[in-house]
């Protein structure tokens, strides 16, 4: 596998993480309490996480020690002064003084267009957060649509891990103000004004070099990594955009914990809601001991038959991927108040796709469980006025 990632390179416990009380450290994480049989987080069960799991968590801390930390400041300033020699070219070759700023909205702008396009409800949500916010959380979405593009896009069939190679370089380029183009140049002035760490985008490239190669998970340790990978670096990567409550007592890692939990959950709900899909295109993102624990194997997948056997499996799965979304929840209202209703709102209206699987019976082979427009509609409201309260 190409490409570097502090996830593979690092498997040692993070020593603090290690030394504390569970309770001080945002908990143990879902996928052990789940092997424990959704037992509550106690510090005696610490040492049950996987290395997996201790690899992922130290990415947390560091994210976390990120929002305070002067290290990401002076970086911060660096790559401003790098933005400003970019819009310095682009003002000599239009020879207008404006234009440099005049690119910079255009870019933003056309983020949001992105986001409006793919992602509706998301793109409501985002009008509720102060202009600055919603503007660095659509150049991150694009970022990210655009990564997973590389590999799911109609392009895909010709990526290669060196193309994923200089999709990173970019990626670094922009980090240190250097952007490729609009949209680029769009991300790294957000990374320019938030505490964002370059890590989390760069294990997302990594879940897309999986995916070029990986169509079997052996075990739930392994997608589990995978789920890090293209999803719960999404909840690393939009914390210090969306903010932590001023007057919140909750410390910063439990609330990088309570993203990388909603990212896993969000994406655990997407392999649950598609496994049909993709096992039509060869791929099972199920964990294959678990399957043969339950008396299935990778033919039944193929098979697409709902059986009694098929339905215990889902129960289990739809109670692992409920877990992670309790603990997500506990950390949503702990964000800013602006940012609470979004984030919320996705993480009410994801969930309800398990609740959709289980009143298809189950059948997630041939049809498809989606939330309809009534219960999207009154889950907004109710996920506003909960967000309204102080955390
Ligand atoms: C404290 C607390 C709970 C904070 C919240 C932090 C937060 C906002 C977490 C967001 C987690 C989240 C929305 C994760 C997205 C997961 C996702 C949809 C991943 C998808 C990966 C690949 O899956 P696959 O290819 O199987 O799926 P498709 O068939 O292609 O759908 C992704 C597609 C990776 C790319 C991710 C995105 C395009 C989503 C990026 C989203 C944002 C930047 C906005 C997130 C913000 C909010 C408010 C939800
Ligand atoms: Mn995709």
């Amino acid at each position: 596998m190409a490409g570097s990632s502090a996830v593979y390179t690092s498997c040692r416990p993070h020593a603090r993480a290690f030394l504390l009380p569970a309770d001080q450290r945002g908990g143990l994480l879902p996928a052990a309490a789940w092997r424990r049989g959704g037992a509550a987080p106690r510090a005696s069960l610490v040492a049950a996480r996987t290395a997996t799991e201790e690899a992922v968590y130290e990415v947390v801390l560091r994210q976390a020690a990120l929002v305070e930390d002067l290290q990401g400041r002076r970086a911060a300033r660096e790559a401003e002064a790098g933005r400003r020699r970019w819009r310095d070219e682009q003002v000599e070759q239009e020879g207008d003084a404006e234009l440099g700023w005049g690119l910079l909205g255009d870019a933003y702008d056309r983020c949001g267009e992105v986001c409006a396009e793919y992602a509706k409800t998301f793109y409501l949500g985002t009008q509720l957060m102060t202009p600055e916010r919603r503007k660095a959380v659509w150049a991150i979405y694009v970022w990210c649509r655009r990564t997973d593009e590389l590999v799911d896009g109609p392009n895909s069939s010709y990526i290669t891990p060196k193309a994923l190679d200089r999709w990173e370089k970019r990626l670094e380029d922009l980090f240190e103000g250097r952007p490729y183009d609009m949209y680029d140049a769009a991300l790294s002035d957000t990374a320019s004004k938030f505490p964002i760490d370059i890590q989390p985008f760069r294990d997302m490239i990594e879940g897309m070099r999986l995916d070029l190669w990986k169509s079997r998970y052996r075990t739930f340790d392994e997608l589990y990594l995978y789920c890090y990978y293209v999803a719960g670096t999404v909840g690393l990567m939009t914390v210090p955009v969306m903010g932590i409550a001023p007057d919140s007592k909750a410390s910063a890692e439990s609330v990088y914990n309570a993203a990388l939990a909603l990212g896993i959950a969000n994406q655990l709900t997407n392999i649950l809601r598609d496994v049909g899909e993709d096992s039509r295109r060869g791929r099972i993102y199920l964990p294959l001991d678990e399957l043969a624990q339950a008396g299935l194997t990778e033919e039944d997948i193929f098979r697409g038959k709902v059986t009694d056997k098929w339905r215990r499996f889902m129960k289990g799965q739809i109670q692992r991927a409920r877990l992670f979304f309790d603990e997500a929840e506990k950390g949503v209202m702990h964000l800013d108040s602006a940012s609470r209703w979004p984030v919320l709102a996705s993480l009410w209206l994801y969930r309800q796709i398990l609740d959709a699987i289980e009143a298809n019976d189950y059948n997630n082979f041939t049809k498809r469980a989606y939330v309809g427009k009534a219960k999207k509609f009154l889950s907004l409201p109710a996920a506003y006025a909960r967000a309204a309260l102080s955390p």
